[in-house]
């Protein structure tokens, strides 16, 4: 019997929301006296997700979920995403993801700092609980079957992080595209990407070595505000299948945690034929998750999930019974303001999408 049901009775009931973390300043940013473009909201409605901000002498609020604040910890962001990661073991399919200009912390958020375990990103933290539900519900009767998988999208290629890279570009450190990879939908409208590793995991240490390698072998470049920009968007999926044999239940749930790639501005003269190129495959790809989700708010008939490989992999997280949270990162450096409006303006937009007649409450981590 495939009968996906909450299992502890306390799964996360919205189907997509949206969540912002404001990034503090870093090494070489310095915020002038008086310059401070952020401010949060206070009135008791808002409180916690009204924030304020300040471009052009202009003031605009928006409200989310969650705002989280620069001095907020990733425990505490945890926190607020941690009914979403039950709800995959419940059979949903969950999906978060991290949106934002560069440099904005969107991989801080998904991943952490490596080497510091309280900077631990939202990925690592979901691997954590995955793995302790699975040891505590075993004395319900149900057994977990976890199997990972981690693709990038460059250039709108893709490419398997659980196999090793052949070679480096000049520019950019990238894996080598050694096939093609193609995208399927199966019969219970889960994405499948053939040929992809697919790898069953039984301890946390495992997804852990393999989410070390993937990230260093992702495509990283360097820009204007990042010294290590990701240049490619970093899809991690982990399929879970539980059975009970008590209760004759089993559920089939997917957790995926997306580090997207930012758009950044350039002038041709200040960049590479290579980091050009990658630079118009980003902007295109993220306009047309723009575009898609753009649809879905506007509720319209068609939404062209098709027109890039990421909306095609997120298409099965955004339809049905699924549930999807975007994190909307920003920085706190006031040079960033026009950028940061531009993304809270995005996530606005994510807030009043709908899923088949269900709000989609998009949680993105950043504001
Ligand atoms: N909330 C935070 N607290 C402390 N440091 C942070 C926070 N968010 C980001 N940083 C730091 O800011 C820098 C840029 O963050 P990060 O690489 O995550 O940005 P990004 O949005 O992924 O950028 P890109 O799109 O260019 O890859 C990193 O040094 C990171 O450690």
């Amino acid at each position: 019997m495939k009968n996906p049901r909450p299992l502890s009775g306390r799964s996360c009931e919205r189907s997509c929301s949206t969540k912002s973390w404001v990034r503090p300043l870093i090494s070489n940013e310095s915020s002038a006296e008086g310059q401070q473009h952020i401010s949060y909201l206070t009135s008791i409605d808002a409180l916690g997700r009204g924030i304020d901000i300040m471009h052009n002498g202009q003031k605009v609020s928006f409200i989310f979920d969650k705002v989280f604040k620069t001095e907020a910890s990733q425990a505490e962001v945890f926190l607020e995403i941690s009914e979403l990661v039950q709800s995959a073991l419940d059979g949903h399919k969950v999906c978060m993801f991290a949106y934002g200009q560069t440099g904005s912390g969107k991989t801080y958020t998904m991943i952490g700092k490596p080497g510091s375990p309280e900077e631990k990103g939202l990925i690592p933290r979901c691997i954590d609980q995955i793995f302790q539900m699975k040891h505590s519900l075993l004395s319900l009767g149900w057994k977990y079957n976890l199997k990972v998988s981690m693709l990038e999208i460059y250039k709108e290629d893709i490419f398997d992080l659980l196999v090793p890279k052949r070679s480096y570009s000049t520019d950019v450190q990238m894996a080598s595209p050694s096939k093609r990879y193609g995208i399927k939908h199966d019969q219970y409208g889960n994405i499948e990407v053939s040929g992809l590793t697919i790898v069953d995991v039984c301890i946390e240490n495992e997804v852990s070595n393999l989410l070390r390698l993937a990230a260093m072998r992702r495509s990283t470049g360097k820009t204007k505000m990042n010294q290590q920009s990701s240049r490619s968007h970093f899809v991690f999926t982990l399929r879970v299948s539980g059975v009970n044999e008590r209760t004759q239940q089993n559920v089939e749930g997917v957790l995926n945690l997306i580090d997207l790639a930012s758009s950044a501005r350039f002038s041709k003269s200040e960049v590479t034929e290579v980091q050009l190129k990658e630079t118009q495959a980003i902007n295109k790809s993220l306009f047309h998750l723009r575009k898609a989700i753009s649809s879905l708010a506007n509720k319209e008939g068609h939404v062209p999930f098709r027109d890039s490989k990421l909306t095609y992999i997120l298409q099965p997280c955004l339809c049905g019974d699924s549930k999807a949270l975007m994190f909307v990162n920003i920085s706190s450096d006031p040079t960033s303001s026009g950028e940061s409006l531009c993304s809270l303006r995005f996530a606005e937009n994510v807030n009043t999408c709908e899923l088949r007649g269900r709000r989609l409450y998009g949680n993105w981590h950043g504001v």
